[in-house]
């Protein structure tokens, strides 16, 4: 059967999206999900995201990665899905809508979607590195040399590695460039490779640079391989509220494969 298709990008981080709405998608086949993202067989893409119907929200996020996997939130996939949204005339330029990690609020301005995100409880600090849940699981550490470091064998080494193991974890590196900017390089569980962004991840990086109070501030830009990004936050009692992931989403094209 034809699949209609859609390609969307945020900041590199790209997503085939299909307008499930009619539930017409085989939600279960992780093959034919994985032949989809596949660069050279397929269409090509991070991930793919399923639009669909919602009885209370304006519509549902269903979330796999190229794997085939349906995973757990991915923010640039929000954030494209949100312009998808749009663009379908679902929405205008606010929404509120449900993903695996709950409900979320985000709003389009001009080039921009801001995507809030799940407040952040727990952040486990250790010597070298934090690890933090912003609807996905993120490691996050400090790399000085972060332009020429190998992210793929170093972030699977640690993704496959004690004490995460199968249930993995996406590994982040980062450079401090200044008090509120950050260089970020991820390696993404399910995509099993580095990506040129990731949305949960620099919302983690954001956080855990506060929490080990590398930066005072409260919005922090984070320079990713495909663009730049900001997250915004309050603190309140050591929980991280009011989350903002804010970049751009754009459409690329669209097919029938
Ligand atoms: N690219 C995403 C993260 C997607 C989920 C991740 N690969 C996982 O399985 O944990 C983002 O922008 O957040």
């Amino acid at each position: 059967m034809k699949q209609e298709f859609y390609k969307y990008q945020g900041t590199g981080n790209d997503f085939v999206m299909i307008d499930n709405r009619q539930q017409t998608f085989d939600k279960n086949n992780t093959k034919h999900v994985a032949f989809l993202c596949d660069r050279r067989f397929g269409i090509g893409a991070d991930g793919l995201i399923l639009l669909e119907n919602h009885d209370v929200y304006d519509f549902k996020m269903v979330y796999y990665n190229s794997d085939g996997n349906e995973s757990t939130m991915c923010g640039n996939g929000g954030r494209c899905l949100v312009a998808f949204a749009r663009d379908l005339g679902v929405i205008t330029n606010e929404t509120v809508f449900e993903a695996i990690d709950g409900v979320h609020h985000a709003a389009i301005e001009g080039d921009l979607v801001k995507l809030q995100m799940v407040d952040v409880k727990t952040i486990e600090k250790y010597d070298h590195h934090t690890f933090l849940d912003t609807g996905s699981p993120h490691h996050v550490q400090f790399e000085e040399h972060i332009d020429t470091f190998d992210i793929k064998t170093k972030g699977a080494k640690i993704r496959y590695g004690a004490p995460y193991n199968e249930t993995g974890s996406n590994v982040n590196f980062v450079k401090k460039i200044s008090d509120d900017t950050f260089t970020v390089r991820t390696y993404e569980r399910g995509v099993e490779n580095e990506t040129l962004s990731c949305g949960t991840g620099v919302t983690a990086v954001a956080i855990a640079m506060h929490a080990r109070k590398e930066t005072n501030n409260n919005v922090i830009n984070l320079n990713v391989q495909g663009g730049d990004l900001k997250v915004s936050f309050e603190v309140d009692n050591g929980i991280y509220k009011n989350v903002w992931l804010i970049g751009p989403a754009k459409f690329v094209y669209q097919g029938t494969i």
